[in-house]
């Protein structure tokens, strides 16, 4: 393999490469987001300074079914969020997530440091329930429940595109060869080229059990405030660094 051959692999094995270079288009992305209060001290300890918790205390538990994904396939994903600030703009924090396939789990993290781990999410219709679970090393460890589609959000999709459409931030923390921190950066990125096919809102309930390797549990539900479907196609370009803790 020549220095060329070598740097313009997209990605390791470079002999049979996890995943390809970008764009990474997703088409019929499917969501299920429960919004929730949870306790402001477990808040603040999942939320890497300088970002600001939002006002409200406010998380958010997901579930996304990715059935047309460019260079990833066809996957499920399950984890949290919190609502927070960066130098006062809204933003959202990615805490945890945990899905089911290789290629967006490597690329996730090495590209744009989505804090992502191997488990099984579920989203389903069941009946007429919604329903959402993540299973850890055989353990069911949370469920989420929502009416099916029985408030349309038809009128106002250009509020969910704008709200799809806002800042999103990742803690990327990567190890050098030596064990040391080789790079330690807040990393921001906006989805692109949205289209929306369909939102509701509803009621919903989150079950979220504790497990020491899975700690989804660890920001609590205190208060429901309500659930989300929707199902968007959208680009997820590069990202770019907000903080570098090195620097
Ligand atoms: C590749 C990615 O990180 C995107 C996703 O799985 O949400």
């Amino acid at each position: 393999m020549t220095r060329d051959e070598i740097l313009s692999a997209p990605s390791m094995p470079a002999f049979s490469p996890s995943y390809p270079r970008g764009p990474y288009r997703f088409m019929r992305r499917e969501y299920l987001i429960i919004t929730y209060e949870t306790d402001p001290d477990a808040l603040r300890a999942a939320l890497p300074e300088p970002l600001e918790p939002a006002p409200g205390n406010l998380a958010s538990y997901e579930w996304m079914k990715m059935p047309d994904s460019s260079g990833f396939g066809d996957y499920e994903e399950s984890g949290s969020a919190i609502a927070a600030t960066w130098n006062g703009e809204p933003c959202t924090y990615s805490v945890q997530m945990y899905l089911d396939d290789e290629p967006p789990i490597s690329a996730g993290r090495e590209i744009w440091g989505f804090p992502k781990k191997w488990g099984v999410p579920r989203l389903k219709v069941m009946k007429d329930t919604l329903t959402g679970t993540l299973h850890y090393d055989e353990e069911r460890v949370a469920m989420g429940t929502m009416t099916y589609k029985h408030r349309s959000l038809e009128d106002r999709l250009d509020t969910v595109r704008e709200g799809i459409g806002r800042l999103n931030v990742n803690l990327k923390l990567l190890p050098d060869v030596d064990g040391g921190v080789k790079v330690a950066q807040l990393v921001g990125y906006r989805l692109q080229d949205v289209t929306v096919h369909g939102a509701w809102e509803g009621d919903a309930r989150l079950h979220l059990i504790p497990h020491v390797n899975c700690r989804v549990a660890d920001l609590p539900v205190r208060r429901i405030v309500g659930g989300r479907h929707q199902i968007v196609d959208f680009t997820l370009p590069y990202g770019h660094v907000l903080h570098d803790y090195l620097a």
